[in-house]
């Protein structure tokens, strides 16, 4: 039954498409993630490593394929107008919410709804994200970034005048927590305070710890059945237990400095204690919660339940960080492996900050400095079109329609011609992939230097307006990603200052491998809740002005 299923799903999809094959995991759930690395191979539909390959090979922007098991036709796209349609059709295209179940584990959040609820969980958070928690980013990104450098300078203090090598990827994971943690929750931490592993009283575990070892554990954590935990209490079973329990263990950790700062935020909302600039997120959710409680028919309107406070908190916190930290690294082992790029960032942060990156938060201001960084600004962008951290969204479809797509032809050079628009009939029930890096490396839209790192792409002139439709790194449409004015921030703050103060090269054990390998080493990834770097050290040499 089933193989008939699957070969009447594939013949019918092959009369509206072009056919790119069987889909051996379904795309987007959790198997896929944990063996995605290995399977499916690069030259296969469904591969996390494929890029533009299959498109190219079929000569569409629209492929179709069918999951082996439970045959579900799926559309992949790495078109902008298909992608603009989808995105912009919210009502027929909605996200895959029973993949995000399992994120749901505290209660439902503004990720893995949708429709009315959906609704309620953005209209809470989204008033925290304008201009005001903007300046507020850009200020504690100062102050965390001046610790890092504290930090790195005791490093340095060992090492005399010989660079340093750092881990670009842990470093940068505790700065951005640090950034999210305050600007977004009120946890002003220093970088020294979150260095502590003891538990602080009454705790588990110390902050940092106990957000790591959940990150560590997230699959676990998703993949493990209620009945599991129970019966790992009971009986010992070697390394399940052991597994299992450590799991709980974090998350329990976690729980424990969420609901302290979610009180400890409620009292200071009932001594009215919160000024206008102070983690705008965190307040707007507990008022949210407090009118909840207040009023039960408030459910439809602006308001959380006790369970959706924790799990946006949880949400939050890491949708703000991992994200910025992966992007950050890759944007950093980039900068190491293009020097004349790194010089034009430099450049370009000396004449914001001839005398050195300001000490301290007052003197540099979000709105004096971020439009005079144009070309960081592009760098980053520039770095998460080549690595976004989300490579592709699942929408169900829920109504039949059409998608807009192109055929085209491409000659040995990589150059595309003969583009012709074509419509892509699409059934109720289908899936729709929305392929990030297929768009992002559709030549196209960015020629036929596609694969090349180059900034100037992101960098209007008179006779260039970039292609913003064929940029999606942070989705697109109404459900597009909440923070991306916060990461952008957060980012240029980060990279504009590292570069002005140190210089950024590859590793010693790599300076004389070819360029090639270089970049093959220092930019490789391996899919996870989002794209991750596999190693990120690079060396920091101090400038002397
Ligand atoms: C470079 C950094 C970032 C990238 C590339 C990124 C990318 C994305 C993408 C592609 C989505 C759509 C996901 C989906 O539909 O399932 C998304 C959604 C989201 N992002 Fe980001 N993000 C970044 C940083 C941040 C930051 C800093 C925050 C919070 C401060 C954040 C919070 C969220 C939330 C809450 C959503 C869900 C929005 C909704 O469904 O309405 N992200 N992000």
């Amino acid at each position: 039954e089933k193989i008939l299923s699957f070969r009447s799903a594939s013949n019918a999809i092959r009369v509206t498409t072009s056919y790119a094959g069987p889909l051996w995991l379904a795309p987007f759930r959790v198997p896929a993630l944990l063996l995605g690395r290995w399977f499916p191979f690069p030259s296969q539909i469904g591969s996390w490593y494929a890029k533009f390959t299959p498109y190219q090979k079929y000569k569409s922007t629209c492929l179709g394929s069918v999951t082996l098991w439970g045959a579900e036709p799926t559309l992949w796209i790495a078109d902008a107008d298909g992608i603009k349609f989808v995105t912009g059709e919210p009502t027929v295209f909605q996200k895959d919410v029973e993949a995000y179940k399992a994120l749901n584990f505290y209660g439902d959040n503004l990720v893995g709804t949708e429709g009315a609820d959906w609704k309620r969980h953005r209209k809470v958070a989204n008033p925290a994200f304008n201009e005001t928690g903007n300046a507020f980013v850009w200020m504690e990104t100062v102050r965390v970034v001046n610790e890092w450098f504290s930090q790195l300078a005791v490093t340095q203090a060992d090492h005399g005048a010989e660079p340093i090598t750092i881990d670009a990827m842990h470093d940068l994971v505790q700065v951005t927590l640090l950034v999210i943690s305050s600007a977004g929750f009120g946890r002003r931490a220093s970088l020294q305070d979150d260095l502590s592993t003891a538990p602080p009283p009454g705790h588990l575990m110390a902050f940092r710890p106990a957000v790591s070892a959940a990150l560590h554990r997230l699959f676990t954590k998703v993949l493990t059945p209620e009945w599991l935990y129970t019966l790992a209490e009971r009986i010992n079973i070697p390394v399940v237990s052991y597994v299992v329990q450590d799991t709980q263990h974090a998350y329990e950790a976690l729980k424990l400095h969420m609901l302290d700062l979610i009180s400890l935020f409620r009292a200071w909302v009932i001594e009215g204690k919160v000024s206008n600039m102070d983690a705008g997120l965190l307040r707007n959710m507990v008022e949210a919660n407090m009118a909840m409680q207040e009023d039960d028919s408030a459910h439809s309107n602006k308001s959380l339940t006790d369970d959706e406070l924790l799990s946006n908190t949880f949400t939050f916190l890491l949708a703000g960080h991992e994200t910025s930290a992966h992007s950050l690294s890759f944007a950093v082992a980039l900068l190491a492996l293009y020097p004349d790029i790194q010089r034009k960032i430099f450049e370009e942060a000396l004449q914001l900050w001839p005398d050195g990156v300001p000490t301290s938060a007052s003197a540099s201001s979000y709105k004096e400095s971020m439009p005079k960084l144009p070309y960081t600004l592009a760098a980053f962008h520039e770095t998460i079109r080549l690595f976004p951290a989300i490579v592709r969204l699942a929408k169900v479809v829920h109504a039949d329609t059409v998608i807009p797509a192109h055929r085209f032809t491409t000659n040995a050079q990589g150059d595309v011609s003969d583009i012709q628009e074509i419509s892509v009939p699409v059934k109720t029930g289908s899936t729709v992939m929305i392929d990030m890096l297929g768009l992002h490396m559709n030549p196209m839209y960015w020629g036929r230097d596609v694969a090349e790192f180059k900034p100037e792409r992101f960098l209007d002139t008179e006779s260039y307006r970039w292609p913003r439709d064929a940029f999606v790194a942070f989705s697109a449409g109404p459900r597009n990603c909440i923070g991306q004015r916060f990461a952008l921030t957060e980012s240029v703050c980060v990279l504009a200052s590292l570069v002005r103060t140190y210089e950024i090269s590859v590793p010693a054990d790599l300076q004389a491998a070819p360029f090639e390998e270089q970049k093959r080493i220092m930019l490789s990834w391996v899919p996870g809740i989002t794209m991750t770097p596999r190693k990120s050290f690079v060396r920091l040499q101090r400038r002397s002005s």
